[in-house]
């Protein structure tokens, strides 16, 4: 029998939509710990490389974590990574004045899953999931981070105005468990 694997994130609401996603047919049992773990600076894929060694160290078996980044094409992929501080400071409402000098709105949103297989020396694994979208003034519930500033590409809609189940089709975090899953099935 594999060990379980630990899902550690201190946001709520990502573990929300990560149990919904991953549905009743995952081959593994998950469970979740509340921990807000340290994040390096740099490049996403070395961020989540980090953040699940420093999440196996603290657990001491397999582990997953996951980081969420926007990224805005006029800035080169900024704030990316360090969305979450800049949306504490300046609020969706600044996200957007931010991108009022360019006129490139298009956005990424990028989630990535990283795998800690749980025995030391492992490889971490990364599973990648990124959805087109444009920022626009904040429109729908404020609820979860900077949803309602982000407008999937072919929609009218924010993510925070689109019902949850709609969200959950489309979106980064979609994408990259969708990888996740493929993964598990073909390796359990
Ligand atoms: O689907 C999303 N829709 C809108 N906003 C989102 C989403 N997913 C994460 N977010 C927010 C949370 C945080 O402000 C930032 C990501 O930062 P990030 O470090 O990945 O998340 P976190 O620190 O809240 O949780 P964790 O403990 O898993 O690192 O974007
Ligand atoms: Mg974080």
């Amino acid at each position: 029998m594999s060990r379980p694997i630990t899902f550690v994130t201190g946001n709520a609401k990502k573990l929300e939509e990560m149990l919904t996603i991953l549905g009743l047919n995952f081959p593994r049992q998950v469970i979740s710990k509340k921990l807000d773990l340290p994040e390096l600076q740099g490049e996403i894929d070395e961020i989540c490389r980090k953040k699940a060694e420093t999440a196996y160290e603290l657990v001491g078996g397999p582990v997953l974590v996951e980081d969420a980044c926007l990224c805005f094409n006029a800035l080169n992929g900024l704030p990316g990574p360090y969305i979450k501080w800049f949306l504490e400071k300046v609020g969706p409402e600044g996200l957007n004045s931010m991108l009022q000098g360019f006129e490139d709105k298009s956005s990424q949103a990028v989630c990535t899953y990283a795998y800690h297989p749980g025995d030391r020396g492992a490889e971490v694994i990364l599973f990648q999931g990124r959805t087109d979208g444009e920022i626009v003034l904040p429109r729908g519930p404020r609820d979860f981070g900077w949803d309602c500033c982000f407008q999937p590409q072919g929609y009218s809609q924010t993510y925070a105005e689109l019902a949850k189940a709609e969200k959950n089709r489309i979106s980064h975090r979609f994408k990259a468990i969708e990888k996740l899953k493929e993964f598990f099935h073909n390796s359990t």
